[in-house]
């Protein structure tokens, strides 16, 4: 081993701007057409526009009778029925009603709904019973809800359960998203074992894969588990090698300064350039950004909570945007604080914190290896480098991890 010093590592880049510098550089992948019933998570990669009117036509929004707005004070007669999916096809005249239920056409004429508790029927003569009014208030106006033509959802939405109601409701079967990354993870490290049952006590088991996987799988088309890699040059340009057909390459571990960390010099050696090494982050200081052609390579800290929180902040997002999101990155939310926090070096720092009768309360143990504390954690404080002491009561920023935060 060489007794020279190795050179200073680059000052840590800024949070928001190492963010900013790896969406910019990639953009939605290809688009293709799915199933909208199976399209839950995935991205519009063009606008949709609506081919109907929704209602089509005035619609009841009540059960009870239809009636003339000019024709309010009655008694009437029923002269017919309009029932949902069976329209009355004639048209109402002076002194008629027409029995109608929720969601049934408005016949032609009619402009007021009597409610059926505010009428007194016998046979086929209906009255006032002096319990309420007719009313329009209580007709659907056609197109209220959108018109044929109208973007219902912009390119980039993400479709959840009503998004994907309103596109089909729109007349649509089918929609354009763009196509998912294939995602390949590795892990590497000597101390790693395979099996969780069955260690060496100098062994601990390679956890930070299954996780990684777990977080990336809403987000990703396939998910390629590479590892865990021995710590030697050859194995990891080969773990590489093995997942060059992926889109995202995500490796854990490996990626600090010391001397058996050989994620830099491994990608260097199978020819991917490094864009960004190291985040003014705590957890997290290690990351690295690397490409090669159109993949991207995110070498995340091996130890699990600085894994998880750049995944979180880095890994999540990429595939996001790739996914065709419009935005990315997960959104903060602000809580009061249940107890006091220190001022904040010159890392931005992710605090594990569970939430308390509406105020945030941070976990007393914040180690980056600490998975107990992790797996309670319900949310990340953000403390901001270099702000002030925080007291009880003030609200925080705060990013919900429940589903990979909210985005
Ligand atoms: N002299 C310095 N030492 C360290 C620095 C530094 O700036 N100067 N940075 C520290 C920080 S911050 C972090 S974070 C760690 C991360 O280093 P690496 O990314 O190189 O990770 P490793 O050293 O390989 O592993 C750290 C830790 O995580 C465990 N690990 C790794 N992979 C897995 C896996 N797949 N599943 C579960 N656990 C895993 C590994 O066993 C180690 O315990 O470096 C500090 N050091
Ligand atoms: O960034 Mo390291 O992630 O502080 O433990």
């Amino acid at each position: 081993m060489s007794d020279a010093s190795p050179p200073a590592p680059p000052p840590p880049l800024p949070l928001e701007e190492a963010q900013r510098r790896l969406l910019d550089s990639v953009d939605a992948l290809s688009a293709e057409t799915v199933q909208l019933e199976e399209s839950a998570g995935r991205c519009l990669a063009t606008d949709l526009s609506s081919r109907r009117t929704q209602p089509a036509a005035d619609l009841s929004a009540m059960d009870g009778y239809a009636l003339r707005a000019d024709d309010l004070a009655g008694p009437w007669q029923v002269v017919g029925e309009s029932a949902a999916g069976h329209p009355y096809s004639g048209e109402l005249r002076a002194g008629e009603a027409i029995r109608i239920s929720t969601g049934a056409m408005m016949p032609a004429g009619g402009g007021a709904v009597l409610l059926q508790e505010n009428a007194t029927r016998e046979g086929d003569a209906v009255s006032l019973n002096g319990e309420g009014e007719p009313t329009p208030r209580h007709i659907r106006r056609a197109g209220f809800d959108f018109r044929k033509g109208d973007v219902l959802l912009p390119r980039g939405t993400g479709l959840d359960a009503a998004k994907i109601a309103l596109a089909i409701s729109g007349g649509h079967e089918t929609a354009e998203v763009a196509r998912q990354a294939n995602v390949a993870i590795i892990d590497s490290g000597d101390e790693l074992a395979a099996e969780p049952g069955n260690l060496a006590q100098h062994q601990i088991p390679a956890s930070n894969g299954a996780m990684l996987a777990a977080l990336a799988a809403p987000h990703a088309a396939e998910i390629r588990r590479l590892g865990p890699v021995p710590d030697r040059l050859a194995a990891l340009v080969a773990a590489f090698e093995a997942a060059e057909d992926c889109d995202v390459i995500v490796t854990s571990g490996g990626a600090s300064v010391g001397d058996h960390d050989l994620v830099r010099p491994a990608l260097e050696q199978w020819g991917a350039e490094i864009d960004f090494w190291r985040i003014a982050m705590k957890p997290g200081k290690p990351l690295l950004v690397a490409r090669k052609g159109h993949r991207v390579v995110l070498g995340l800290p091996g130890n699990p909570v600085s894994s998880y929180v750049t995944a979180f902040l880095f890994l999540l997002p990429l595939l996001r945007k790739l996914g065709g999101a419009g935005s990315p990155l997960p959104v903060r939310i602000s809580l009061p604080l249940a107890e006091s926090l220190p001022a904040v070096g010159k890392r931005t720092e992710f605090v594990r914190a569970r939430i308390e009768n509406g105020a945030v309360r941070a976990l007393s143990e914040q180690d980056s290896s600490a998975l107990v504390s992790l797996s309670r954690a319900q949310c990340l404080i953000v403390r901001d480098a270099g702000s002030n002491a925080v007291s009880a009561g003030e609200m925080v920023p705060v990013y919900l991890l429940q589903n990979g935060g909210i985005a």
